[in-house]
C-alpha cells in the first residue's frame, strides 16, 4: 500500500474531500471476509501455547461494569478483582484496565492506585453518542479531571450514517483534545478509544470507513461496540479493523490499537480473537498497549481455564468473585 502523502486534516478540509478518500478505500469482499474469521477461528491452541495464550488474554481484559445500577462499592470490588484476580494464585496477571462511567472514574482511580491497572471512562454521551458537543466535552474533561488514564468515546453514528463524516471526525477531534491532561498537573493525556459500534454501521464497507475516519481524526484505539447493541465483537468485524490498522501503520507510521468489546465471555471467544491478531495485524499487537478485550464477563472463564490447566480439574462454581 502506498504511503498516504496527504496529511489528515487536509484530507479532512472538507466533507467531500473526506467522502473521496473514505469511499476510495478498497471495498471489503463479505463473502471471504466471514469465511476467512471463521477459518481463522477453528485454529486450536493446545498446552504451554493455551496456558501463554490464557494470561496473554487476561493481561489484556479491560474488566467493565457499565450499568445504570453500579455502585461505589461494585467498583471497589471490580477494582480488587483486577489487581488480584486470582486471590488464591498470585501468577495470574492482572488485568489491563478497568473501565466504568465516569461519575465513579473517582472511585476506581483510588481503589486501583499505584497497581498499574489504568482506569478507562466511557464519555460523550454513552451509549447513543446523542448529546450536543459541547456536553460531550464537559463528559471527557470531568472523567480526564477525575483521573481516567483512557476515554471511550462513541461516534455519532447518525452522522456517519447520513454521510456527514467531517461532523463525525470534528467531534473525535474535539473529545482527543478534552483529553489534554492540565499541564500543571504533568500528567499524561488520557489515551482515546473510538467506539464505532459496529452493529449499527451495516456494512463491512461502513467498518473499514469508520475506522479509517477515527485513526485519520487522531484515535489511539479503534472499539467495536458499546455491549449495549447487537451483533457486538464479531470475529469479521475485528478482523476488518484489525487489517484497517495494520493498513494505516503502512501507510502513515503511526500505531493504532483495536480493542474489540461486547459478547466476548468464554476463553475459546479470547483465543479466537489472538489468533486473528496474529494472522492479520501480527504480532506486534499482542500486547496489552495495543489489543484489549472490552469484557464484563469473560475473566471468570479464562480463571477456570487457567485452573483447569494448572490443577487438572475445574474450581467450584463459587471459587471466583462474580465479575
Ligand atoms: O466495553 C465493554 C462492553 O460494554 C462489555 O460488554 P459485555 O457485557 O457484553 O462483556
Amino acid at each position: 500500500m502506498s504511503t498516504l502523502t496527504t496529511s489528515p486534516a487536509e484530507i479532512a478540509s472538507s466533507n467531500a474531500s473526506l467522502r473521496a478518500f473514505l469511499h476510495g478505500l478498497p471495498g471489503v469482499d463479505r463473502v471471504g471476509a466471514d469465511q476467512r474469521a471463521a477459518m481463522l477461528g477453528t485454529r486450536s491452541i493446545k498446552t504451554t501455547a493455551k496456558a501463554q495464550a490464557i494470561d496473554l488474554a487476561i493481561s489484556m481484559v479491560d474488566l467493565t461494569t457499565l450499568e445504570g445500577a453500579d455502585t461505589p462499592g461494585k467498583v471497589r470490588a471490580l477494582c480488587a478483582k483486577a489487581v488480584r484476580p486470582d486471590p488464591g494464585d498470585p501468577s495470574v496477571p492482572k488485568v489491563a484496565a478497568v473501565c466504568v462511567y465516569p461519575d465513579l472514574v473517582e472511585r476506581a482511580v483510588d481503589a486501583l492506585a499505584g497497581s498499574g491497572v489504568k482506569v478507562a471512562s466511557v464519555a460523550t454521551a454513552f451509549p447513543s453518542g446523542r448529546s450536543f458537543l459541547d456536553v460531550k466535552v464537559a463528559d471527557t474533561r470531568q472523567a480526564v479531571q477525575a483521573g481516567a488514564d483512557e476515554i471511550d468515546m462513541v461516534i455519532d453514528r447518525g452522522a456517519f450514517l447520513a454521510g456527514d463524516y467531517r461532523k463525525v471526525y470534528d467531534e473525535i477531534v474535539a473529545i482527543r483534545q478534552a483529553c489534554a491532561r492540565d499541564a500543571a498537573s504533568g500528567g499524561e493525556d488520557a489515551h482515546l478509544k473510538v467506539i464505532l459500534e459496529t452493529g449499527e454501521l451495516a456494512t463491512y464497507d461502513n467498518v473499514r470507513r469508520a475506522s479509517w475516519l477515527a485513526m485519520l481524526a487522531g484515535a489511539d484505539f479503534i472499539k467495536t461496540s458499546t455491549g449495549k447493541v447487537s451483533p457486538a465483537a464479531t470475529l469479521p468485524v475485528t478482523m476488518v479493523m484489525l487489517e484497517a490498522v495494520r493498513d494505516f501503520r503502512d501507510r502513515t507510521g503511526r500505531v493504532v490499537g483495536v480493542k474489540p468489546a461486547g459478547g466476548i465471555r468464554t476463553t475459546k471467544d479470547a483465543i479466537k480473537h489472538l489468533v486473528l491478531v496474529n494472522e492479520t495485524a501480527g504480532d506486534d499487537w499482542l500486547t496489552p498497549s495495543l489489543f484489549r478485550l472490552g469484557a464484563s464477563s469473560l475473566l471468570n472463564d479464562l480463571l477456570m481455564q487457567r485452573q483447569k490447566m494448572t490443577t487438572g480439574r475445574y474450581a467450584g462454581p463459587d471459587y471466583f468473585t462474580l465479575d
